[in-house]
This record gives structure tokens, C-alpha cells and sequence, in this order.
């Protein structure tokens, strides 16, 4: 009796953080844009680990890398599962988003979908990167000089189309979908966020009867459409596959290929099956997207803003390629331009709350019982900004990677700063739903990175009128799950008569291989 009463009695251990009210918990005050930044603010005063909640939903949220890599590393096997999005139909069971899918989603047919995708995304990925994806990064990246040199004003499209065309190039061999891409995955992406549809947050409104609930029928129209098109390019590279025209060096073909030598010469198969391949290749093209083009935005404007740092990698540019646009070769030669991307990522992170994970059972941490789906967020922006680590962290620092005594230096400097390995990987998120993409991340960013430095001065803008600066906001985005900065100003001035030559006729040189 007397354990009884004082296990009943005695207050649970619950970790710090700010206090609840009744029902809403802590929504009130939770912003729906920039929702890190209060985040932030809680670290400061709870600590690297403390709770709050919203309409009845409990968040564990993480500021530290050792106590995320303590629960969603060492016990992955607990931490893995996604959290439902109100306003999006269905996406745990799977097939179509592989990022938010619970590890043992079932569809139809086919058991452990979740497992079988990212199986087979990743090593599909390892395959393309041993190759350096084919040279297709160069190739577009000569494609996108061109356009920021005939066309600055509109470097932000010419950006995310940069990426999209290369996912599609190397999903489907139709880099003309890479526009469409950027638009779905954008869409998509809004349609998960807290700062999307109002149903992410005030989640009754969802079950308002169908006639009456524009979310659920804006979101069953745009998932319907999104699964046709992929759907669509699916069955169009299987067609060419047939007639022997689908270039080897795509996802589909290898999907294919594979369905050949297991027996299955005339690519038959059931919808479902179609269904499952068909959203495989296409989130994973449409995933590739945005995660590339918002840090590569940013890295632009850091440019603009930091000429010491600009001109530094241009002069290791200089000294390494000269009059020859960059390759995925000079990565070890060039640790200045790395560092200078890897810091942006640091900076203005691309996924700053991370993607959250979900406990899938009970569980006890540090004493504090944390009961299954309890929603755990290694909020990335507050773990960039952990002192110890990152001195001085508000401001732009890329020789943190570069010079020996700043907490993140690794050497050799031919292999590190990287986003494949080292430090900082935290970028890229915990233990089994760690992400898929840092192999081409690595790639693409350095070589549209490098690229662009090696054919631009770049600037802020100044106004014709006034003659002053246009200031941009570092700050100012997107707010979606995965970030890209708000439209801004800045300039590109070719190097020399003889850079913008160069640019010229390197997308001359490849333009009869490219499809536009
Ligand atoms: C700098 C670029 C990128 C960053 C910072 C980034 C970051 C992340 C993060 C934080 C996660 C969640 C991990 C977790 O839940 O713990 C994730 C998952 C994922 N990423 Fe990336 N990513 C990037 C680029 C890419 C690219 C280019 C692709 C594909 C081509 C990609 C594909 C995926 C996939 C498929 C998942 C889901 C994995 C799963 O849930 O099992 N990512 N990424």
C-alpha cells in the first residue's frame, strides 16, 4: 500500500519547459511562421531538452546534437515514426512521400513500403554518385550560367529551375519538367507545413463535411494530380524502355532494368505496383528540388553580402581552374568554396525545425516518461546556434572549416568541410530517417556554387533612384518545412569580357545534348 500511494502520489519528473494552459496547451503564442525562432527562445530558457504542447499533441523539443543523437540515433528503433499532417491525405500508409511515411506502412500488396522505397532510393543514389551523376550537374550548370548571365533579374527561378531540370534529367531524362517539379514540390511542401493550410493547426476544421472544407478538397484535387503526372512519366519511360530508348543513366531505367532480369522482359505489372514505382521515382525527384535550391539561394546571397569570402573563393577558383568552369574533380582542391557553402547551410538552415519524428511506444529518458507518439523535434536552427560549437554563431564564418581551433575544423582539407561525412551532420537529420539526398547535395551545391563564383561578381543591388543598397533580409522566407529565402535583390557582373565568352560557349558546347 505504501508504494502504491507514493508511486500515485509522488508527481511525475516531466521535463522544463513553458507552462500549459488548458486544451491549447501552448499555441497561443506559438508563431506559425518562423516557428524556430520561439523555439530558440525556449532553449535559452528551458535548456537542451523541455516539452510544451499544442491542442493535446505533446512536442519534446531538442536544442542539443548529443541529446538528439542520444534518442533519435541510439534509440531509432523507438524514435522513427512520422507524426500525421492533418491536411495531408493519408501519407503514413504510403506510397507517395517516402519522408512521411511510418516505417511500416502498408499498401495493398505491398508490405513495408516505407523500407523497401528508401532501400531502394539509396541505393540508387550510392549507384548515380560513384558516377558523379553522369556529368548531368555540369551540364545544366552550363545552362544556368548562361541564364543568370542573359537574364539576372530572375536568378531565383533560373535557381530552383536549375534544380528541378537536374532531378528530372536524372529521374525520367526530361529536364524540361524541371519548372513543374519546383511548382509541385513547392506546393507540396506548403500543404505540410504548420504555415500552410490552417488544418495543420486548427486540425477540427479538417472533419468540416466535404462540401464545405475547401482544404480537403484543394488536397484531394492536388494529390490526385501530382500522382497522375508522375503516374504519367512513369508509364511514358516505360514505353521508351520497351523501344530501347530510355537513356541508361536514369532512376527509371534502373528500376526497369531490374524488373528485366527478374524475369519480367515486357514490364508488366499491376497498378498498384505501377502506383508504388510511379511515387517512388517521382518524390525522389520532387524531394531533390527545393532542399538544393534554397540553400543554394542563400549561398548567393551570402556571396552578395560577404565579398571578403567571395573573393577568396574566386582567387582558389582562379588558382585551380582558370579559364574552365569548375567539376565535381576540383572538389578536393577547393575547401574554401566548400566551407563557404557548408557555413551557409549552418546559417540559414534549410530545414530548420528539422522533420519531425514520432515515438512509436512508451519510453522512459533521463527519468521522464515519454508515452508513444509524442512528437520529438531536433530543432536545427537552435542546435546551429549551440555556442560551444559554433562561436559567435549569428554571424557568417566560414573558416570555422578551415582553421585550426574553431570546434568544427576537420582536416585533411581535401575531404572536409563535406556534406557527406564529418562534421556538422546534423544538418541532414537522425538515425533511420536520415536523409537520402547527401550525395547529390555535395555534388550539386559545390558545382552551381563554384560555378557561379567562377562567373560572377556578385552583389547587392543599388537603386537607380536613391543610389543606396537594396538591403535584403536574411531572414525573410518561405516558412515551409523546408526553407527557401523570401524573393530579394542582387547582381551578377561576368567576370570579364572573356568569362562571359566562356559561359557562352560552354552552353553552346552542350545545348544540342540538353532538352529545353
Ligand atoms: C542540403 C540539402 C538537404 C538537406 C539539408 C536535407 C535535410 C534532410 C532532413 C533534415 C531530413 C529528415 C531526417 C530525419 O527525419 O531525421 C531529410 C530527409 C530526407 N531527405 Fe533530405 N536534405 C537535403 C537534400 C535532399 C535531396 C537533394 C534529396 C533527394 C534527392 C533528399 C531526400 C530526402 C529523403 C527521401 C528523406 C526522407 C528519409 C526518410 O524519411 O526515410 N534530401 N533530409
Amino acid at each position: 500500500i505504501t508504494s502504491w500511494r507514493k508511486k500515485k502520489f509522488t508527481p511525475k519528473a516531466k521535463f522544463p519547459g513553458p507552462r500549459q494552459f488548458p486544451i491549447v496547451g501552448r499555441v497561443h503564442d506559438l508563431p506559425r511562421f518562423s516557428m524556430w525562432l520561439k523555439f530558440k527562445e525556449w532553449a535559452d530558457i528551458y535548456g537542451p531538452i523541455y516539452q510544451t504542447s499544442m491542442g493535446g499533441q505533446t512536442f519534446v523539443i531538442i536544442s542539443d546534437e548529443k541529446v538528439a543523437e542520444e534518442l533519435l540515433v541510439k534509440r531509432g528503433h523507438i524514435y522513427s515514426g512520422r507524426p500525421q499532417i492533418r491536411s495531408l491525405i493519408k501519407h503514413k500508409d504510403g506510397p507517395a512521400y517516402v519522408a512521411l511515411m511510418d516505417r511500416h506502412a502498408y499498401l495493398h500488396s505491398i508490405a513495408d513500403t516505407w523500407s523497401k522505397q528508401r532501400k531502394w532510393v539509396h541505393a540508387a543514389m550510392a549507384e548515380s554518385h560513384r558516377q558523379h551523376f553522369y556529368g548531368h550537374i555540369e551540364k545544366e550548370t552550363r545552362r544556368y550560367l548562361a541564364m543568370l548571365l542573359l537574364d539576372p533579374q530572375r536568378f531565383l527561378c533560373s535557381t530552383r529551375e536549375h534544380c528541378g531540370r537536374i532531378m528530372s534529367r536524372l529521374a525520367w531524362d526530361d529536364a524540361t519538367q524541371g519548372p513543374t517539379n519546383g511548382n509541385s514540390a513547392d506546393t507540396t511542401l506548403h500543404c505540410m507545413s504548420v504555415s500552410g493550410p490552417i488544418t495543420n493547426t486548427m486540425t477540427p476544421l479538417w472533419h468540416l463535411p466535404f462540401f464545405v472544407n475547401p482544404w480537403k478538397q484543394f488536397e484531394i484535387k492536388r494529390e490526385a494530380g501530382q500522382r497522375a503526372w508522375w503516374l504519367g512519366n512513369y508509364r511514358l519511360a516505360k514505353q521508351r524502355m520497351l523501344r530501347g530508348e530510355l537513356p541508361d543513366d536514369t532512376w527509371a531505367y534502373r528500376y526497369f532494368a531490374q524488373l528485366q532480369r527478374e524475369g519480367n522482359p515486357q514490364l508488366e505489372q499491376e497498378l498498384d505496383q505501377e502506383v508504388f514505382a510511379s511515387c517512388m521515382i517521382g518524390f525522389f525527384n520532387l524531394v531533390g528540388v527545393v532542399t538544393i535550391s534554397g540553400p543554394l539561394k542563400f549561398f548567393l546571397m551570402a556571396m552578395a553580402l560577404h565579398p571578403q569570402w567571395q573573393k577568396k573563393a574566386q582567387e582558389e577558383i582562379d588558382r585551380v581552374c582558370g579559364d574552365r568552369m569548375p567539376t565535381c574533380d576540383d572538389m578536393p582542391n577547393l575547401p574554401t568554396v566548400r566551407a563557404c557553402l557548408k557555413e551557409t547551410v549552418r546559417w540559414r538552415s534549410g530545414v530548420p525545425l528539422g522533420v519531425p519524428h514520432q515515438a512509436e511506444r512508451d519510453d522512459e529518458f533521463r527519468g521522464v516518461e515519454i508515452k508513444k507518439d509524442t512528437i520529438i523535434l531536433a530543432c536545427e536552427w537552435s542546435i546551429n546556434r549551440v555556442e560551444s560549437k559554433y562561436p559567435d554563431p549569428e554571424n557568417y564564418h566560414p573558416e570555422r572549416y578551415l582553421e585550426p581551433g574553431w570546434p568544427t575544423y576537420q582536416e585533411p582539407l581535401s575531404k572536409y568541410p563535406s556534406f557527406r561525412e564529418g562534421a556538422s551532420m546534423h544538418s541532414f537529420g537522425w538515425g533511420r530517417r536520415t536523409c537520402l539526398g547527401k550525395d547529390i547535395a555535395d555534388d550539386e551545391l559545390f558545382v552551381s556554387g563554384a560555378s557561379v563564383l567562377w562567373a560572377f561578381d556578385m552583389g547587392p543591388k543599388v537603386c537607380p533612384s536613391t543610389g543606396k543598397e537594396v538591403p535584403i533580409d536574411t531572414q525573410a522566407t518561405n516558412s515551409h518545412v523546408i526553407l527557401e529565402p523570401s524573393p530579394y535583390h542582387m547582381t551578377f557582373k561576368p567576370r570579364s569580357e572573356a568569362r562571359t565568352k566562356n559561359i557562352l560557349e560552354g552552353y553552346a558546347s552542350v545545348q544540342s545534348e540538353l532538352r529545353v
